[in-house]
């Protein structure tokens, strides 16, 4: 049987964020060892508070530090707005998390998008890819960038990044990162990483909490139906991992495994 993505469910937030900060730091130190560097993409949602929460505690020895000067943080999506606009991911990971990283710590690197070309999503999107291009290497000589770790949300539909069901760039195969205009979500102008891209992530873990997730996760774990997460997950098997609530798994037919490392 095709290896399957791990489910590991705590009782609350205040349970998982510990967990998701070791699942991380173990991706960092991967990362590291790999090439020197830690290279992740968030999405927006209620990921950052949750990482925030994990991330922002206080280091418990040698072994589970956050090496905040090896992080490059990349937007796994992001709406076409101003970086200090209400809508935007940047400004939401700023106010939950890096604006709270304390002053004695190294700051991690953070790809923004270019607010230049905010009246034009495909300019806006072709000037993300070469960020991506520059950070991993020349575009010709890797097929697609392979991060170290995608954390991502699920939406209410099962829409991941700014993947939507039914929607034609499930299907784009050549692009790293994409214009949508039409965002069944508003605000429906932003750019998104492709599926290609994050199925070719090293690790991909997901957050979903809350009893607001059930009826979408019995969607994805039981029929799959081509909803963008499950598409995650068939592409991805146990290189993705979800950290979720009970509530959010309630009622769920899925194998729950006990988290560890
Ligand atoms: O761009 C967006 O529309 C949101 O960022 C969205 O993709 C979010 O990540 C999911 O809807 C999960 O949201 P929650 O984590 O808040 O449930």
């Amino acid at each position: 049987m095709a290896k399957q993505a791990n489910l590991y469910a705590f009782p609350d937030t205040a349970s998982l964020a510990p967990a998701l900060r070791s699942y991380v730091i173990q991706c960092q130190e991967a990362g590291i060892a790999r090439h020197g560097a830690f290279k992740v993409g968030v999405s927006g949602g209620s990921l950052p508070k949750i990482l925030a929460q994990g991330l922002l505690a206080p280091s418990s020895g040698p072994h589970d530090e956050v090496k905040w000067d090896k992080w490059e943080i990349f937007f796994a999506d992001e709406r076409a707005v101003p970086l200090d606009h209400e809508d935007s991911n940047y400004k939401l990971l700023k106010d939950e998390l890096l604006d709270k990283i304390p002053d004695d710590q190294s700051k991690p690197i953070v790809h923004t998008i270019d607010t230049t070309h905010l009246n034009d999503t495909q300019e806006l999107a072709d000037q993300y890819e070469q960020v991506l291009v520059k950070s991993f290497a020349s575009r010709d000589s890797v097929k697609l960038p392979i991060f170290d770790l995608l954390l991502l949300g699920c939406g209410p539909d099962g829409h991941t990044c700014s993947l939507f069901p039914g929607h034609q760039l499930l299907r784009e195969t050549s692009a790293w990162v994409a214009p949508i205009e039409d965002s069944p979500k508003p605000p429906p102008r932003r750019i998104t990483l492709t599926l290609p891209v994050v199925n070719h992530s090293v690790r991909v873990a997901f957050v979903a909490t809350g009893g607001g997730k059930k009826g979408i996760m019995k969607e994805i774990f039981e029929e799959g139906k081509g909803l963008p997460c499950a598409l995650v997950n068939e592409g991805t098997g146990d290189r993705c991992s979800w950290f979720v609530d009970n509530a959010a798994v309630e009622g769920v037919s899925y194998q729950r495994r006990p988290f560890s490392l």
